[in-house]
């Protein structure tokens, strides 16, 4: 993995950190043993290997059956370890990856297609937000990526099912921006009812323009709440302690919060509420999941609020509503196309309708900022900074959206001569018992194994392992037909 890696380095490295690194051809399938010429001042050698990063893992080994190295080393070398952080990631996530003494580049903005092919070719981890379109395309350009951190909730940006084929985990935040989205929507409402937008502008402009017709209190209004998730029931909490009537429709049977109600479906919620707010994930099924026809069925002088995904709402179809009067008002934070980064043109060029867009009445715009907060950028950072790090000291896959959930207990210190085996694989039948034939000779300690679709994940931990065997056992696990990625650390 991946087929076109011939040669993958391995790297032979001294308790010191020196290291000689040489080429193995995977095909020719030599075996390779530590280089034994190498000073170490302790008393017993560490070495390892790194398929796919080409790092070296320590792995600790008492030479002739001496005392461990114990605390003195750490499962590799940290400062081989390139992250590249795209679209601003906080400071947070940041400072976690940096402490652990990996090598951390950080852009302020996503990344045209071409510039991120090329950059993406020798990291080893990656961190997005929503911006980053990680296509089959793009991926297969990574010889090295062995995880990606979405620091958003949304994952739809990642082709899921390839990274997980080609041993790339992805992690995500699952709920840290839930509040601050749901909070943005309830100032919308309000914003929305009471056409402060508008007002707002006017006066901006020098025009004093005191009205109350069609600008309504919220209080005793029906919310009608599309995807009731993490988002969709807090908000559901915060609009009945406003005094709003909330129902929601959700693919799933859920547990309503307070009194909402839960409706059959789309077409019951379109028809009852005044305030329709879309809190889905983009899937083929939510693609223009308010168009025409729905916008026909929601009451008159209703309003619409999307802070989903862009492809949720058919835009065109809420312009003729809108101008037709048939909308009152309405709040967009996501768009079908978005800009990179910061300071792009809201334009025709990325969005033909755009112009119409920007001239209507009572409607809110804003730059996908539902998420975009202290309190929720700094959890994010911190959330899937640490998960990146689990995954990629102990190989930990607690909380990965596309790969099985698979932990064992750290290893410690009092547990010598130990090595924690990763094998992601096809999950068909027989690889089990192979793996498990593989580790034969050793002890296994301990050793979890789980699937999700296509791809299954296994770790194992194991002791009374020599010197020279990593190498061997790691050959020995790239052979089986159905492996997709090995990893040893220790
Ligand atoms: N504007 C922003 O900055 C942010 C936007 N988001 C977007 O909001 C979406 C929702 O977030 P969460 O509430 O955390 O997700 P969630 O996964 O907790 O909830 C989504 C709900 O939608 C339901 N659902 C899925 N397909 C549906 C369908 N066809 N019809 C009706 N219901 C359906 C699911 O059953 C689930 O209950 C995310 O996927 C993301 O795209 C999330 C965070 C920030
Ligand atoms: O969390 C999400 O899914 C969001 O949409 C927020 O995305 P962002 O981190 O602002 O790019």
């Amino acid at each position: 993995m991946p087929p076109s890696a011939l040669t993958e380095n391995i790297k032979i490295q001294n308790a010191n950190g020196d290291s000689a690194q040489r080429e193995v051809s995977k095909s020719q399938g030599m075996s390779v043993s530590p280089i034994d010429s190498f000073h170490s001042p302790l008393p017993s050698a560490s070495w390892g290997m790194h398929h796919k990063t080409g790092l070296t893992n320590s792995f600790r080994a008492s030479a002739a059956g001496t005392a461990p190295l114990a605390k003195l080393l750490k499962p590799f070398k940290e400062e081989d370890i390139k992250i590249l952080l795209l679209e601003n990631v906080n400071q947070t996530g940041k400072d976690i990856l940096s402490q652990q003494g990996y090598q951390v580049e950080s852009i302020k903005s996503s990344l045209p297609e071409d510039q991120l092919i090329e950059k993406i070719k020798d990291i080893h981890v990656l961190g997005i937000r929503s911006k980053t379109k990680l296509t089959s395309r793009v991926l297969s350009h990574a010889k090295n990526l062995i995880v990606v951190g979405c620091f958003c909730i949304g994952t739809n940006q990642v082709d899921l099912s390839y990274a997980a084929q080609h041993g790339i985990c992805v992690f995500n935040s699952p709920f840290s921006n839930s509040r601050s989205v749901a909070e943005l929507v309830i100032a919308e409402i309000i914003t929305l009812a009471r056409q402060l937008g508008d007002r707002n502008n006017e006066v901006h402009q020098g025009i004093w323009n005191k009205v109350s017709a069609k600008c309504w209190e919220i209080r005793g209004k029906t919310l009608g709440i599309i995807g009731y998730g993490h988002i969709g029931s807090q908000l559901s909490v915060l609009a009945e302690s406003m005094g709003m009537d909330v129902i929601y429709y959700d693919v799933v049977n859920l547990m309503a919060m307070g009194n909402a109600r839960q409706v059959p479906n789309l077409e019951a919620l379109l028809s009852a509420a005044d305030f329709v707010t879309c809190h889905v994930p983009e899937l083929p099924e939510t693609k223009n999941m308010i168009g025409v026809d729905q916008l026909n069925k929601m009451k008159n002088g209703s309003y619409l609020i999307n802070a989903s995904r862009g492809s949720v709402v058919d835009i065109p179809a809420l312009i003729d509503a809108s101008r037709a009067g048939k909308i009152a008002g309405a709040a967009l934070d996501v768009y079908p196309a978005e800009p990179g980064g910061n300071g792009d043109y809201f334009t025709n060029d990325l969005n033909t309708w755009a112009e119409d867009l920007r001239s209507l009445k009572n409607v809110i715009l804003t730059p996908h900022i539902g998420g975009s907060t202290e309190e929720a950028q700094s959890a994010i950072g911190i959330e899937v900074a640490e998960a990146l790090v689990r995954y990629v000291n102990e190989g930990v896959t607690l909380g990965a959206v596309n790969m099985p959930e698979v932990t064992l207990r750290s290893l410690t210190t009092d547990e010598p001569n130990h090595a924690r085996v990763v094998f992601i694989h096809q999950n068909v039948p027989g690889v089990l018992r192979k793996v498990n034939e593989t580790l034969g000779d050793h002890n296994v300690d301990k050793q979890m194994s789980d699937s999700k679709g296509d791809v299954a994940y296994l770790m194992a931990d194991i002791s009374s392992v020599k010197e020279g065997e990593i190498a061997d056992l790691y050959h020995e696990l790239e052979k089986l037909e159905a492996r997709i990625l090995t990893r040893i650390l220790y």
